[in-house]
């Protein structure tokens, strides 16, 4: 019943159907009444006062009021005598009766009423001391979340700390209760950014962003921290609470896709991509500050050899090398980049934005970059030496895109290259012309095999007693305006443009041509003709099928063929390179390494390759009298050949000196001036004849 009270509610037991309820009970204990007893046994208050107070606990004490009101009416009207009446003397009669049994309801009433209100009292109280406890776990379990908590006082001491921040900050309740958070001060940020912070808890009554703290043990570390400001009833603050979430591992992952995104992965030098963005705004800078800028576009010389003898991994221990030598030539503004391969990029910010003094300055740090390139490098326990051409383009506004300032550097690189290498070039509108040159070029060298404009020039190869035993043919090329072309013109640009290859054809076409002409006389018959074979040309895939095919086409001896190949082509791939010499070796064509020593030939190698002769580079030759390691470099390379059973040449001998020097340490074949400059076939048959007769 007590449930069912107060489930009623208030203002329900003040509904107009609770008034209903004594009415109803009422007229239940009247039937009753009247019923079980006669009017007058005098019962009718007894028989009552069970409905009030039934009355009273279901519907409230208005309930009860009412009941007793209906009770006492119906006491004095139908149970006092003469009820039929409404008589002044029957009311008297029952006056004191009614008097009690309405002051026993009242006092019912209000006591059920009461009773009802302490209950309900007590309820809400118990209800709301469920909730407090409820929500104080829930918020004790908050509190030890993953996110390190920090609550303070108003003067900033800290009153607690939960589990998550002593294991992120390094120190115990103990250590950290009682400071104040400048215990874990990094010194990162300047007073400005604490000042700014504050200002914001103050406005607003909070802050958040990132900090850098210390740790106990020392380590720096950032964290994503919230403050919030605790106010009282009149907006005093008593309190802070910080949160904080350790952001290290989040800081590392974004460093390292940063990383990924703009570095080199093997040198740590910016790549492509963020060197763009960096000239791009060093451009912009530059037009700004009226300064100057330049762009050092770099490439190793020889790398590829370096790469394919010594390994991959010599290779990148030699870039990583090259990258830091090459952050030590600059300043920490200036910008070395690496864009791939062997390709380096170093961009100049903050010189003088007068041209020829920026010129002056970008080329002495040039220089600088040379000499420091030119240092031996121990790859793997080994001494070698690599070095750089360098292409170089000066920037003072925005005027040219960066690609174009790109295409600049890579084309005065191009110059440094074509200049003989560790060098380094400037690009002006000059070389633009150059460009444009070789386009025309290109074109004019399609035109040239068509229209038959390319000649066969020859050139002597004697022994020790001066006695010709072969010639080596070189190409030149017979412009109808320009005269003579000759090869370093244009042979490279053929290279280039794949044109070597049907070039090389026809010089092939031509020396067999030459050598079955030869064949009846007995002066040229046991000439061997050299020919020289490019890299495009040797690695095509039909290769060894030309050069059969010119050898029975024309019906000569294979082994009047000798085939001068270049170290580093070699080495591009070696197997294949054994495979597609020993195919021709086995009709008995011969092979000479020309250039040799310029590259980076291992004997391991060398031991490999099915050749005949190696041939003694005419740089080492030129100054072999007066230069002592030139001298010691060829005098190795002759016991290298020796050792090797090979035939050794040398190229370039313009004196007598040169060639008894080379003569004394063993060598008995030569090429050079001093027996014959390339000449046209009927020239060289001249002086065969008389060689002869000498
Ligand atoms: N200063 C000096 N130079 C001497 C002396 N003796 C010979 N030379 C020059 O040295 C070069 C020798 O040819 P190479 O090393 O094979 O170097 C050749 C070769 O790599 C290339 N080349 C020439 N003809 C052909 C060809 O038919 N095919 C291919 N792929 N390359 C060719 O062009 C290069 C240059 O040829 P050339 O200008 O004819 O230059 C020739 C020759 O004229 C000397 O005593 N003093």
């Amino acid at each position: 019943m007590v449930e069912c009270g107060e489930c009623l509610g208030t203002d329900e037991r003040n509904g107009v159907h609770h008034y209903l309820l004594p009415v109803v009970l009422m007229t239940l204990a009247l039937w009753v009444r009247l019923t079980i007893a006669p009017v007058q046994a005098g019962l009718q208050y007894l028989t009552f006062f069970p409905a009030v107070a039934l009355s009273c606990i279901l519907g409230g004490y208005r309930a009860g009021l009412v009941a007793v009101i209906i009770g006492a009416t119906c006491a004095t009207y139908i149970f006092t005598p003469p009820y039929y009446s409404f008589s002044i003397e029957s009311f008297q009669a029952s006056l004191w009766s009614n008097t009690v049994f309405f002051m026993d309801g009242l006092i019912v009433s209000f006591a059920v009423e009461a009773m009802h209100r302490y209950r309900q009292k007590y309820a809400s109280e118990l209800k709301t001391a469920e909730e407090s406890a409820a929500w104080l776990r829930i918020a004790s379990v908050a509190f030890e979340s993953q996110e390190g908590i920090m609550i303070t006082d108003s003067k900033g001491r800290i009153l607690r700390v939960n589990k998550a921040f002593t294991e992120s900050t390094g120190y115990s309740v103990d250590e950290i209760i009682g400071q104040t958070p400048r215990l874990l001060k990094s010194n990162r940020h300047d007073s400005a950014f604490y000042a700014a912070m504050w200002e914001s808890i103050t406005r607003s009554g909070s802050w958040q962003g990132e900090v850098w703290d210390r740790r106990k043990n020392g380590e720096i570390y950032p964290k994503w921290l919230s403050i919030t400001a605790i106010k009282d009833a009149d907006g005093n603050v008593t309190n802070y609470v910080g949160t904080h979430t350790d952001i290290s591992e989040r800081k590392t992952a974004e460093e390292e896709i940063r990383n990924l995104a703009f570095y080199d992965p093997l040198t740590q030098l910016p790549n492509r991509r963020l060197l763009q963005d960096r000239l791009q705004h060093a451009m912009s800078s530059t037009e700004r500050n009226r300064k100057g800028g330049a762009l050092l576009f770099l490439d190793l010389d020889n790398f590829k050899s370096i790469n394919d003898t010594l390994g991959h991994t010599a290779g990148d221990n030699l870039l990583q090398q090259v990258a830091q030598r090459l952050t030590s030539c600059v300043r920490e503004d200036d910008t070395v980049s690496r864009i791939g391969g062997d390709e380096f990029v170093v961009m100049l910010e903050y010189l003088s934005n007068e041209v020829l003094e920026a010129a002056a300055q970008a080329e002495t740090i040039g220089e600088k970059i040379i000499a420091e390139l030119n240092q031996p490098y121990y790859l793997g326990g080994q001494e070698l030496y690599n070095t750089p051409s360098i292409g170089i383009t000066l920037f003072d506004d925005n005027r040219n895109g960066y690609e174009d300032l790109f295409k600049q550097a890579d084309i005065a690189m191009y110059q440094a290259k074509k200049s003989g290498r560790n060098t380094l070039r400037f690009f002006d509108p000059k070389m633009q012309g150059s460009i444009n040159t070789r386009v025309a070029l290109e074109r004019e060298l399609r035109k040239a095999l068509d229209s038959q404009q390319f000649r066969l020039h020859y050139q002597i190869q004697v022994d020790s007693s001066g006695l010709p035993f072969g010639v080596e043919a070189l190409i030149r090329w017979l412009h109808p305006e320009r005269g003579l072309v000759p090869p370093f013109e244009f042979i490279s640009l053929a290279e280039e443009t794949g044109l070597i290859c049907p070039i090389g054809e026809w010089v092939l076409e031509t020396a067999c041509k030459q050598l079955k002409l030869w064949e009846r006389h007995e002066l040229t018959q046991d000439l061997i003709m050299s020919v020289n074979v490019s890299a495009k040309q040797f690695y095509q895939s039909d290769f060894v099928v030309k050069v059969l095919e010119a050898i029975h086409r024309h019906d000569v001896n294979p082994s009047l063929l000798k085939l001068e190949l270049t170290e580093s082509m070699l080495l591009d791939k070696i197997e294949d390179t054994i495979s597609t010499m020993n195919a021709l070796k086995a009709v008995g064509v011969r092979f000479s390494l020309d250039d040799f020593g310029t590259g980076y030939s291992s004997l391991q190698y060398l031991k490999r390759l099915p050749l005949n002769q190696l041939k003694i580079d005419r740089s080492f030759v030129r100054d072999i009298a007066v230069d002592s390691s030139d001298e010691a470099i060829v005098s190795t390379i002759i016991a290298m050949a020796h050792s090797l059973n090979l035939d050794v040449i040398a190229e370039g001998v313009e004196t007598d000196e040169q060639k008894q020097i080379l003569l004394n340490k063993g060598c008995i074949h030569y090429q050079g001036y001093l027996f014959g400059k390339p000449v046209p076939i009927e020239q060289l048959e001249v002086m065969l004849k008389q060689d002869c007769l000498c």
